[in-house]
């Protein structure tokens, strides 16, 4: 009998738009074995939900919500001021500004409501499943195993990468 482990991260958007960029983020959680639930949600549009999503993000169990939008980003600050978990950011890469209108309302945040922010689009995605994993592996010693193994597939990746040179 295989016994079902409790989402522990909370992947939000604001857009289905988003999810090519999002995705990235589950793949590696998927890979590193997190378990993981993921919701289109909006500060603009949805507002009630985003609320009720924040408020109750903790009791349902999760330790980290990343919230990836774009433009005027406003998703991850909004879930930040309703809840304690950490909330990783990811700034969604948009067409007429590149994602710099999106980082900008991301991270920079006041006092009382912090988003740790990460780069603009497919490599920020990934780093925030990273982030979020390296958050559970401070108290989660298979994770923290996950995280190691990857690094050494990093630096054989990289270091076989000289065979290219001509
Ligand atoms: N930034 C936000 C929020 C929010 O912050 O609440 N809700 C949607 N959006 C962003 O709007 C962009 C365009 O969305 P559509 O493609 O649906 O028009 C998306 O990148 C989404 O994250």
């Amino acid at each position: 009998m295989s016994v079902e482990m409790a989402n522990v991260v909370g992947v939000a958007m604001g857009s289905i738009s988003d999810w090519p960029t999002m995705k990235l983020a589950c793949e590696l959680l998927e890979k590193l074995g997190i378990p993981y639930e993921k919701h289109v949600i909006s500060a603009h549009r949805m507002p009630d939900e985003l609320q009720a999503f924040g408020k109750s993000a903790r009791n349902n169990g999760l330790k980290v919500i990343i919230a990836g939008a774009g433009g005027a980003a406003h998703l991850p600050g909004m879930i930040a001021a309703n809840t304690t978990l950490p909330v990783i950011g990811v700034p969604i890469k948009t067409r007429t500004l590149n994602g710099v209108d999106s980082l900008l309302s991301i991270v920079q945040m006041p006092f009382g409501a912090p988003v740790a922010t990460v780069s603009i689009g497919e490599s920020g995605a990934k780093n925030s499943a990273l982030l979020a994993a390296q958050i559970l592996a401070t108290t989660d010693k298979t994770i923290e195993k996950k995280l190691l193994d990857l690094k050494h597939e990093q630096k054989v990746e990289a270091k076989n990468s000289e065979q290219q040179f001509d």
